[in-house]
């Protein structure tokens, strides 16, 4: 029997319409009017092919926090968004900074079916930002890891920052830096400013980030080594990337979607579903991060997925831990806030969401283009206009998201991975088959 899928009149990658057809895991044709015998045919009248999302910055939790999500769980959350791959943070019970580690969450990917997991090696043994983990054994391991970061923790010692930095340069590595001055933001709550000191809550200044992006950029610069700063959240840290752009430095920027369109205005119902870290920053915070995702500033779109149990959420705001789930909700939010903005087109949220996240981690894989010979990862997006996002839309194992009861528009109708369906008409599946 044929394995064959045949797309019938996908708009590939928000352009032109055309048929896609997938044949053993592979892209073997995409034109007008295909023909395959036998094949399963997918009417895609309206909706957007696109390659399939890349996140350079998810929490799966596992090993050790099983209970918040899951290797299979937060895949199956990634499938729903849309991805196809997810690089996964090491800040995990163990950490991942060994090879060992990084080797059984690759193989817990596998078994699971649904994305490629690509671990994250952490910079420093523990994370505690002491001494450097063993980079080497994890970039020579089965999982090639090429992507390092402490995330969760700042590598806050200049020396050591250095010599992560000096290291990764022997595999094409590259480090994920969580730009957060620990001194400056003890105790912090949400942003520091007229909303933190109205409701009398400790701040997180965007000189914390701010003065870490400089002193990194200047060390990148240094070491002719690779940076990547995540979560970028503020107006002065977007000026800084582009500054060092220009003089060109290598390093490359994410934001996360809820800094595209929340601002700290929502703090002030102490509802914390809406603490994260970095915090919810100003309305003028946001404008200048869609400016800088829009003019190339900043590199890509990560989720910073953070998945937490409801008690970790549903107290009161001091007691409950930093994060979002993102993975589910990531390319509506795009889709609201930098597309029907007119700052992007369906070709650059290809390019933010899966090429140049794969590029930046080194995976040759992924994020291609919907092409013949290409692996069939890519999604079908439907731009229907916005409805509720619900817990019915969230997949993963936790359910702190700050969309919860709020519209967006569009909904992911298909995701194959590798040729192998993971979401069926808005479903996904109980099994990758
Ligand atoms: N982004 C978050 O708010 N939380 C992250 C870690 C962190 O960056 O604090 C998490 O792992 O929960």
């Amino acid at each position: 029997m044929s394995d064959a899928t045949l797309i019938r009149g996908a708009r590939i990658t928000g352009g032109d319409t055309a048929d896609i057809l997938v044949e053993s895991g592979v892209i073997t044709g995409v034109g007008a009017s295909l023909t395959a015998a036998g094949a399963r045919v997918i009417d895609a009248d309206g909706l957007i092919a696109l390659p399939g999302l890349v996140d350079l910055h998810t929490h799966l939790r596992e090993p050790g926090y099983e209970a918040s999500e899951t290797i299979l769980s937060g895949s199956r959350a990634a499938a729903a968004g849309g991805y196809t791959t997810v690089f996964a943070m090491p800040n995990t019970s163990p950490v991942a900074d060994t090879a060992g580690v990084v080797e059984q969450e690759l193989a817990l990917g596998e078994a699971a079916g649904y994305v490629h997991v690509q671990p994250i090696g952490a910079v420093t043994v523990g994370q505690k930002g002491e001494r450097l983990a063993e980079l080497g054994a994890m970039a020579s391991s089965r999982a090639q890891v090429r992507v390092f970061s402490d995330d969760g923790f700042c590598v806050f010692d200049p020396l050591i920052m250095r010599r992560a930095l000096e290291y990764v340069k022997a595999f094409d590595g590259v480090v994920a830096q969580h730009a957060q001055d620990p001194r400056l933001t003890e105790g912090a709550q949400m942003n520091e400013g007229i909303v933190s000191a109205e409701l009398g809550l400790t701040g997180w200044p965007a000189v914390a980030e701010e003065s870490i992006i400089a002193r990194d950029v200047l060390l990148a610069e240094h070491v002719g080594s690779r940076l990547h700063v995540c979560h970028l959240s503020t107006a002065g840290s977007v000026d800084l990337i582009r500054w060092a752009k220009k003089r060109g430095i290598a390093v490359t920027a994410e934001v996360t979607p809820h800094h595209l369109l929340l601002t700290e205005d929502l703090v002030r119902g102490y509802d914390a579903r809406y603490k994260v870290n970095p915090p919810l920053r100003r309305d003028e915070d946001v404008q200048a991060v869609r400016e800088g995702l829009a003019d190339g500033t900043i590199d890509i779109v990560a989720t910073d997925h953070a998945p937490h149990p409801a008690e970790a959420k549903t107290c009161e705001w001091q007691a409950a831990a930093n994060g979002m789930v993102g993975l589910e909700s990531a390319l509506r939010v795009v889709h609201t806030s930098m597309v029907e903005t007119g700052l992007l087109g369906w070709e650059d949220v290809a390019r933010v969401m899966s090429t140049t996240p794969a590029r930046i981690g080194r995976l040759a894989d992924a994020g291609t283009p919907i092409e013949v010979g290409a692996a069939a990862s890519f999604t079908l997006y439907d731009p229907v206009p916005a409805r509720t996002f619900g817990t019915t839309d969230l997949r993963g194992k936790s359910v702190n998201s700050p969309y919860l009861g709020r519209e967006l528009p569009g909904e992911v109708r298909w995701t194959f991975f590798r040729g192998r369906a993971t979401v069926v008409d808005g479903a996904v599946v109980e099994v990758v088959a």
